[in-house]
């Protein structure tokens, strides 16, 4: 009976599981049959036609060459990116999954993306921006881009920069005095001190507020600041933070949130007060601050100019001997910036960039909210800190190295200077031709933006090889890559200011040196960075002469949205007599 009873009991089973292993067997092959049919007809598609004709590595079904990032850094992945381009040239592309992304290293390509009016949307790679960021300049698109744009440009006017000189001049010295304590102490890691100063310049320069102030929130809102873009850099290396589902669970966001809170409890403030003041003064018929703004600049805009502009793609090229004297960005290209700045006619009156965004937006053709005003200063505090601390900690650290290079540029800073410890003035900055080269040379060397992404709404027939790269592309753009092409830079890996020789300049295709980027899309803090910098490098440079042990091999980069150095910006300081 036992015997009999078991297969009894057992039959259901084995009838149940064998069901159920078909349904499996069935379901699976139907995927399958879906996943194949799905594939077959993406390979149809114009889109992915286009992209599998641009070299690249073999892509699998479904995931393309995902395979490359899983599990990787993002510093690795960079890193996968630049072995790729030695493999596939100029133009290589990657699938992630059926999205394609194609990377570009010939500057004509590179130039019809950056000058155009068209290819100006940012990748989705800017996402983790928007909560601190909002729409501001460096991420919004269209519209709204274009005219913010226009509206911001002119608080960056030459006329502008030449009244921070004071504040560059008094946040150098008060660096060079902290950093007192590290003479004769071996290495210190000299990005703390850059990162420092730059967020005590950047207060003072976009709100007019100073953390020396009665009042701590200076000092809790540049400590957020730095804290924020360490945050940003951690959801960029480590993959669950890129998630948002998950990153939402962390500890991280929470942190973000206190952050975020703190920064923009602080925007939001000013703006308010320095906007009831201006409307106050205008009731009480004090008028505008004199001189205006377009005083300033020399410039009236109407009403209506806008629209001419949207149609206008700044000049490309100019000849040398054409080209404005003031501050330069290493190539021979032009921007609005430029243009902007031949107008230059007016007085001097220190604003910080809110005060004239206001006062632009009262006068100009551009409605702009108090949150967007807002969310051009918290741009404005971020793109700013950064890339120049760590422009010029990378300036240190090379000059540290180079001791010959040092030498001379503390030759040239003698001969402006003499013994003198005056302030330096604008004038001066245009006489130190060389160590404009040597910053420039960093910023070849080690662009503190070593990438730019772009999506591109509509295609592009490349200029360098028979490609067209269809709508929808994420196209990125490797600076770092460029500024190291051997045929663009003899011997790229040697750091040699010479290669900033007005004729090695003229001698080279416009876009192969592009640390601001360049066209509408440029940096606006451009000639506002090269005018710190040269002040801040000068003060310090007068001061201490910088040593390093740690050869440019060594270096250990991190490229993940700002190029570092994660072994430390390590150098030594001594007292210059
Ligand atoms: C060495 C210093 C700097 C470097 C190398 C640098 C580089 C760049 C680059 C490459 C871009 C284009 C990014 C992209 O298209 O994704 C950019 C955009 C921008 N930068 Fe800078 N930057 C520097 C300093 C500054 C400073 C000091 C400010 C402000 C005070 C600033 C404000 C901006 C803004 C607002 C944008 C967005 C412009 C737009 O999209 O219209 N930058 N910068």
């Amino acid at each position: 009976m036992s015997f009999e009873a078991v297969p009894e009991r057992m039959a259901p089973v084995e009838s149940g599981s064998m069901g159920w292993a078909v349904s499996v067997t069935v379901a699976t092959v139907l995927t399958l049959t879906a996943l194949t049919l799905f594939h077959l007809w993406m390979q149809t598609r114009r889109y992915v036609k286009l992209g599998n004709l641009i070299p690249g590595p073999a892509a699998y079904p479904l995931i393309g060459n995902a395979n490359l990032l899983l599990g990787k850094s993002h510093n690795q992945i960079m890193e996968r990116a630049m072995e790729l381009s030695y493999v596939y040239g100029t133009v290589a592309r990657g699938w992630i999954g059926y999205h394609l992304v194609v990377f570009l290293t010939e500057p004509a390509d590179v130039e019809i993306i950056l000058n155009s009016y068209v290819h100006l949307e940012k990748s989705s790679e800017y996402r983790f921006f928007k909560p601190w960021l909002g729409d501001g300049l460096l991420i919004s698109s269209g519209d709204k881009w274009r005219s913010h744009r226009k509206l911001i440009a002119p608080a960056f006017h030459q006329n502008v920069l030449k009244t921070f000189v004071d504040v560059f001049n008094d946040n150098s010295r008060a660096v060079v005095e902290r950093m007192r304590k590290e003479v004769g102490h071996g290495e210190f890691d000299c990005h703390d001190y850059m990162s420092e100063v730059t967020v005590d310049i950047l207060l003072e320069t976009a709100m007019g507020s100073t953390r020396t102030s009665e009042s701590k929130e200076g000092f809790e809102y540049a400590m957020a600041v730095m804290k924020m873009c360490d945050i940003l850099h951690k959801r960029q290396l480590k993959i669950h933070l890129r998630l948002d589902p998950l990153f939402n669970l962390t500890g991280v966001k929470k942190e973000q949130e206190r952050l975020l809170h703190i920064i923009h409890s602080l925007t939001r403030k000013v703006v308010k007060q320095k906007k009831a003041l201006f409307e106050r003064n205008l009731a009480e018929g004090r008028g505008l601050p004199s001189p205006s703004l377009s005083e300033i600049i020399g410039q009236d805009e109407k009403p209506g100019e806008q629209a001419k502009a949207k149609a206008k793609v700044p000049k490309a090229p100019v000849s040398p001997d054409s080209a404005p004297v003031f501050i330069s960005q290493g190539s021979m290209l032009r921007d609005d910036l430029d243009e902007n700045d031949e107008n230059d006619i007016g007085e001097k009156r220190r604003l910080a960039f809110l005060d004239l965004m206001i006062e632009s937006a009262k006068t100009g053709a551009t409605a702009i909210s108090d949150e967007e005003i807002k969310e051009e200063v918290d741009t404005i505090m971020f793109e700013g800190h950064d890339t120049t601390a760590a422009g010029s900690s990378f300036v240190l650290c090379l000059l540290g190295i180079h001791q010959d290079v040092q030498e001379r540029v503390y030759a040239e800073q003698r001969q402006i200077f003499g013994d003198s410890r005056r302030p330096v003035t604008f004038a001066d900055t245009l006489e130190m031709k060389y160590l404009e080269r040597v910053i420039f040379e960093t910023l070849r060397m080690y662009p503190p933006v070593p990438i730019i992404a772009r999506k591109l709404n509509e295609d592009v027939q490349l200029a360098s090889r028979s490609y067209t790269v269809p709508a929808g592309t994420t196209v990125v753009i490797g600076t770092y890559k460029i500024h190291r092409r051997e045929d663009l830079y003899p011997e790229p890996e040697r750091f040699n200011p010479d290669n900033f020789l007005p004729e090695r300049t003229q001698a080279r295709h416009y876009y192969s040196y592009i640390p601001f980027s360049a066209g509408p899309r440029s940096c606006v803090g451009r000639k506002y960075a090269m005018l710190k910098l040269k002040v801040l490098l000068s003060t310090i440079l007068r001061n201490y002469k910088v040593l390093s042990n740690v050869p440019e091999k060594e270096f250990k980069l991190q490229g993940d949205i700002i190029l570092k150095r994660t072994d430390g910006f390590r150098v030594q300081l001594e007292q210059r007599a």
